[in-house]
């Protein structure tokens, strides 16, 4: 067990306006993020991603409980002491926010400018961003002159100028489509890994965290439903939440339409395998089916990988004698998650 987490989070409650008008963006929440951790927050629009963002990096007040950065119990600094918290914070954001009248050069060395760098520093320093997020050849570019993905290069080289421990992604490939989204989480995982920057990744989309994240926190209406490793939240997720984000990558039982049309075309023995370890499910499965004589067809499903391991889920259609098929799911029943799907 390390220390105290780089970022803690107790019982914080956030409330914007008063009275009948009031609305809690974060709602008794507490949370630690490990140094050296990929983070992801996830939750639908309106779950407080963005608020949390902003406490963390103490752009708004808690209304009660505590955030702690390193230690540091933010609502005990005065404008001063907050800046430099914030100064060991870097940011980046869905709309990459960058000013549009500067170069590449120019937009990253913009916070070594206003931290008060020399000239000559600040050129070496830029070029070593730029270097680093692969962006070198586009210094003298402007915004308007690159790609989305280059934008977000040039954003997350501008978050890391002055060395920030703490990289907050907010929604940071939102914006991008699937390929450049993967570009750019592979750049933040060097981020990590090479700098050993802390990422928190607020996001919406499954995929994102699954790619990046070592632990999520599951948001709903401010609450925190649901925190842990990636593969533990998403491969047997206890919040309907979670669920729903599961389900936006993977139907593990099929439902409503699916099932009715399933069931119309299989009449034998349904039954749902929930799959954490893909090579042995189907080594116990061709095993028992040869020994039982029963045949068996894969009808619904699918599995993905998650931190390198395999989840999901399969319905299978089991075709043979009934007493055979007991036999069957009674063997199955012994190393894995089986639920029978109703007639
Ligand atoms: N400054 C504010 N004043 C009043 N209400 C606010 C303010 N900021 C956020 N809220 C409310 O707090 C709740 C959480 O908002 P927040 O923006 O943090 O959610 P989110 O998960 O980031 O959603 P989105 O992905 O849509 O940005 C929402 O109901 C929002 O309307």
């Amino acid at each position: 067990m390390t220390g105290a987490p780089l970022i803690e989070l107790e019982h914080v409650s956030k409330v914007f306006g008063t009275g009948t008008g009031a609305v809690t963006a974060i709602d008794d929440l507490s949370l630690g993020i490990e140094a050296g951790q990929i983070f992801g927050v996830i939750g639908y629009s309106g779950a407080g991603k963005s608020t949390l963002v902003r406490l963390i990096n103490a752009l708004e007040p808690v209304t009660s409980g505590r955030v702690l950065v390193d230690g540091v119990d933010l609502s005990t600094l005065g404008e001063r002491e907050l800046r430099t918290v914030r100064a060991g914070i870097g940011m980046i954001f869905q709309q990459f926010n960058l000013l549009r009248s500067r170069t590449v050069f120019g937009n990253v060395a913009y916070p070594l400018k206003i931290a008060g760098w020399a000239k000559e520093e600040r050129r070496r320093r830029v070029a070593e961003l730029l270097n680093f997020v692969g962006i070198a050849e586009k210094a003298w570019s402007y915004p308007d002159q690159l790609s989305g993905g280059q934008k977000q290069r040039v954003g997350i080289a501008r978050a890391l100028a002055t060395n920030p421990k703490i990289l907050l992604a907010d929604e940071s490939t939102s914006a991008l489509d699937p390929d450049t989204t993967a570009e750019v989480l592979r750049l933040l995982k060097r981020v990590n890994s090479e700098l050993g920057v802390t990422i928190v990744v607020i996001t919406h989309e499954m995929d994102v965290v699954r790619e990046i994240a070592d632990r999520v926190a599951v948001l709903d209406s401010g609450r925190l439903v649901e925190e842990g490793t990636v593969y533990d939240v998403f491969s047997a997720p206890k919040s309907e939440t979670a669920q729903r984000f599961v389900n936006t990558v993977l139907r593990e039982t099929p439902e409503g339409a699916d099932l009715r049309r399933i069931r119309s075309r299989h009449g034998g023995r349904l039954i749902a395998a929930r799959v954490h370890d893909a090579g042995r499910l189907g080594a116990v499965l061709s095993d028992a089916v040869g020994r039982h004589g029963v045949r068996f067809e894969i009808v619904y499903g699918g599995i993905t990988t998650l931190s390198g391991r395999s989840f999901g889920g399969l319905t299978l259609e089991l075709i043979g004698e009934t007493s055979d098929v007991d036999a069957l799911v009674a063997e199955l029943r012994t190393t894995t998650e089986i639920e029978e799907i109703a007639a």
